[in-house]
């Protein structure tokens, strides 16, 4: 049953051909949605990254140029401190040490306070006076020389821009603020600035902690390109500060020198992609590089964006895949309960099968196997594993019906009609003979699908047995209900019956048939001397006595009623008739039964009354040819008429049906044949 019931749910199963496709489909749309709003997202947060970036580059380079101006500044109030201007000239004049104190003082303000790394006092033609420790020796440089004799030149201080000197471990900003006595030129205040402490400071600073994120100073010098940077990416090899443009490639620095402004993408000098900004300081020949290693500026966007996808998709993951754990929840329970429906069902019809005996079987033409129910697998005498092979089905069927029985089955396999049939078996295991009934129907969903037979069994055998037994009783009973118990001979209801069929088979065949009326005379005095039982054992010995003369097959003797008999003659003429009749009546005086009531002689002696008809010949009124147990009337009305005229005439006599018999009958009944009498 188990095995039955696997069958079954295999071939319930839906098949929801179209899932595959739609969610392919949905999945797809999903994908496209979450590639476009990446894309989108992207671009905005690129455009985020630049302007951030380009609003750091803008203060930063703010911060350098008002910078550049307080310095510029300071100068220009330097050379126009007029007391500072005659005191050097006093020195100068005087060399008095009380003015030499004075200056240095002066000047180590100027390092201290302002915060310049030197402060030089130089003549007019460059050479080194005082600083703030002392007596300078030494000349400016080659750059600072001519920064001075500019300066000098245009009563204006000039700045010696970034560069490096041979004098100083640190890159050099200078400064040369012209010192005049009235318009005679004193020399200069030679301002030294370390621009890494002086720039690096407004360089580094960034609104977000990055390990990438950088602001190079930028100054072109001919065909190279002089940077300074804070140089943050102290793991790196560091930069030089002089970069001949020919070699600069796709520096950012390289580019912006070359006149590239605004944020573009670059490959710096470790080889590393970045964004960069450039910016053109409005009143120096400085420019700002800010810059960002391109991985770090969108490994936070991409990391937000992966976060944002994976969330998106890990919801939509969670929703489809709560909507499939829901459908396959809803499934799993509308399986389940049509499961137990099916169980339920299935148990049932075990029962019922049971309880009938019947059991129930899938056929496989496909895999030429039985798939049976507990009980079918019984009814075969199989173990109940539920199989049973077509070669196993054949070898199981009696050899009597073997042949038509599988053309029976294959007969309703080629016409897919119901199948009704009942055969024997040769059970398996004890080899007992089983009568069993077999209901089945065909079925075959598509020419691909296997066909099926589903159908049930049943032991009948018991039922066929109890079937012939009451075959056998009703034959019995029926011989009972047409035999008469006395005499143990046909009785009237079997000789209607016979009448009634002979006279159609004469009719059709053109025959005769002959009716031969017979009654043992004077009977009630037999029965008054002798007593009852000796009239039924007369009765019995006349029957035995008239039997013992009807040898021919189809002729029937029949008790008519009490003393009355008749024996009905197939074929005979009235010729033949008479014949039988003598002889009948021959053989009960032969018996030579006493019977002292008669007043015929001292015996039992009968009186006979013959008819003869062909049927075919005789006409009713209608003048058409009779059959049936009306027509059939007439033969027993002619054989009365003749009785009745022999028992009138005297009894113990042969009268054939004729003319004197006539008045007996109605004159429709009269028939053709030539009245006849005998004694
Ligand atoms: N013993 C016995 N008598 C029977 C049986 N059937 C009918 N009888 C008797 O048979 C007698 C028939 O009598 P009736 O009809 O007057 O006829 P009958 O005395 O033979 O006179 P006829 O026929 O005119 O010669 C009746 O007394 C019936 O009781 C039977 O089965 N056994």
């Amino acid at each position: 049953m188990k095995m039955l019931s696997a069958v079954l749910h295999q071939r319930m199963r839906p098949r929801a051909w179209w899932l595959l496709p739609a969610v392919a489909l949905l999945l797809g749309g999903i994908g496209w949605g979450v590639y476009a709003i990446y894309q989108k997202r992207e671009q905005r947060y690129r455009h985020q990254i630049e302007s951030s970036l380009q609003a750091v580059n803008q203060l930063q380079l703010r911060a350098a140029s008002d910078w550049r101006a307080r310095r510029q500044s300071e100068a220009v109030a330097l050379s126009q401190d007029s007391l500072f201007a005659q005191a050097v000239a006093r020195w100068r004049a005087a060399g008095s040490p009380d003015g030499e104190v004075l200056l240095r003082e002066r000047l180590r303000i100027l390092v201290e306070q302002q915060r310049y790394t030197a402060a030089y006092l130089v003549d007019a033609q460059g050479r080194l006076l005082l600083d703030s420790e002392g007596v300078a020796t030494g000349g400016l440089p080659g750059p600072e020389q001519e920064a001075l004799q500019r300066a000098l030149a245009q009563a204006q201080p000039e700045i010696v821009e970034l560069h490096r000197d041979p004098s100083f471990a640190f890159p050099v900003l200078g400064l040369l603020a012209p010192l005049f006595d009235g318009s005679t030129p004193l020399g200069a205040v030679w301002l030294v600035i370390d621009a890494r402490t002086a720039l690096f400071p407004l360089l580094e600073t960034w609104p977000d902690h990055s390990s990438t994120t950088e602001s190079v100073l930028v100054q072109r010098e001919g065909d190279a390109v002089v940077t300074l940077s804070p140089l943050r990416l102290r793991s790196e090899e560091r930069e030089p500060l002089r970069l001949p443009l020919a070699e600069g490639g796709r520096d950012p620095m390289a580019l912006a020198a070359e006149g590239v402004r605004g944020a573009f993408y670059a490959s710096d000098y470790r080889g590393q992609d970045v964004l960069a900004v450039a910016s053109a300081a409005p009143d120096a020949p400085w420019l700002l590089v800010s810059k960002i290693d391109v991985a770090e500026a969108f490994t936070d966007a991409q990391r937000r964006e992966w976060l944002m996808l994976s969330l998106f998709v890990s919801l939509g993951l969670l929703s489809l895949g709560s909507a499939v754990v829901f459908w396959q929840w809803r499934a799993w329970r509308r399986e389940r309960a049509l499961k137990g429906e099916l169980e339920r069902n299935l148990r049932w019809l075990e029962n019922a099968q049971k309880a009938a005996s019947v059991g129930y079987f899938l056929y496989d033409a496909g895999d030429e196997a039985f798939i049976m129910s507990r009980m079918a697998s019984t009814i075969f005498g199989l173990p109940a594993d539920g199989r049973m092979t077509l070669r196993q089905w054949v070898s199981m069927l009696h050899p009597d019906e073997r042949a038509q029985t599988l053309q029976i089955h294959g007969r309703a396999m080629a016409q897919r009609t119901l199948l009704r049939t009942q055969y024997r078996i040769r059970r398996a295991g004890d080899a007992q003979e089983r009568w069993i009934e077999v209901w089945g129907e065909y079925s075959q969903a598509s020419d691909a699908e296997p066909l099926l037979m589903t159908g049930t069994v049943q032991d009948i055998t018991e039922r066929k047995q109890t079937e012939e037994q009451l075959t056998r009783y009703r034959t019995a009973l029926e011989a009972q209900v047409r035999l008469d118990p006395l005499t143990q001979v046909a009785n009237r209801l079997a000789l209607d019956e016979a009448v009634t069929h002979e006279w159609s088979r004469a009719l059709r065949e053109g025959a005769a048939l002959a009716l031969l009326m017979i009654d043992v005379d004077h009977f009630k005095a037999y029965n008054d001397y002798y007593g009852h039982v000796a009239g039924d054992q007369c009765l019995q010995r006349v029957t035995v006595a008239l039997s013992s003369v009807l040898g021919r097959a189809g002729d029937l003797l029949a008790r008519y009623g009490g003393e009355e008999f008749a024996v009905l003659l197939p074929g005979a003429d009235a010729p033949s008739a008479l014949s039988v009749a003598l002889r009948l009546e021959e053989a009960v005086r032969a018996l030579a039964l006493e019977h002292r009531g008669s007043e015929c002689c001292g015996n039992v002696t009968v009186s006979m009354g013959v008819a003869s008809l062909q049927p075919a010949q005789y006409a009713g009124g209608d003048g058409q040819a009779r059959a049936g147990v009306d027509a059939a009337q007439a033969l027993f009305q002619q054989a009365d008429a003749a009785l009745y005229t022999a028992k009138q005439t005297g009894r113990n006599r042969v009268v054939l049906y004729g003319a004197d018999c006539m008045a007996a009958l109605h004159p429709s009944e009269w028939a053709p044949l030539t009245p006849a009498r005998f004694q």
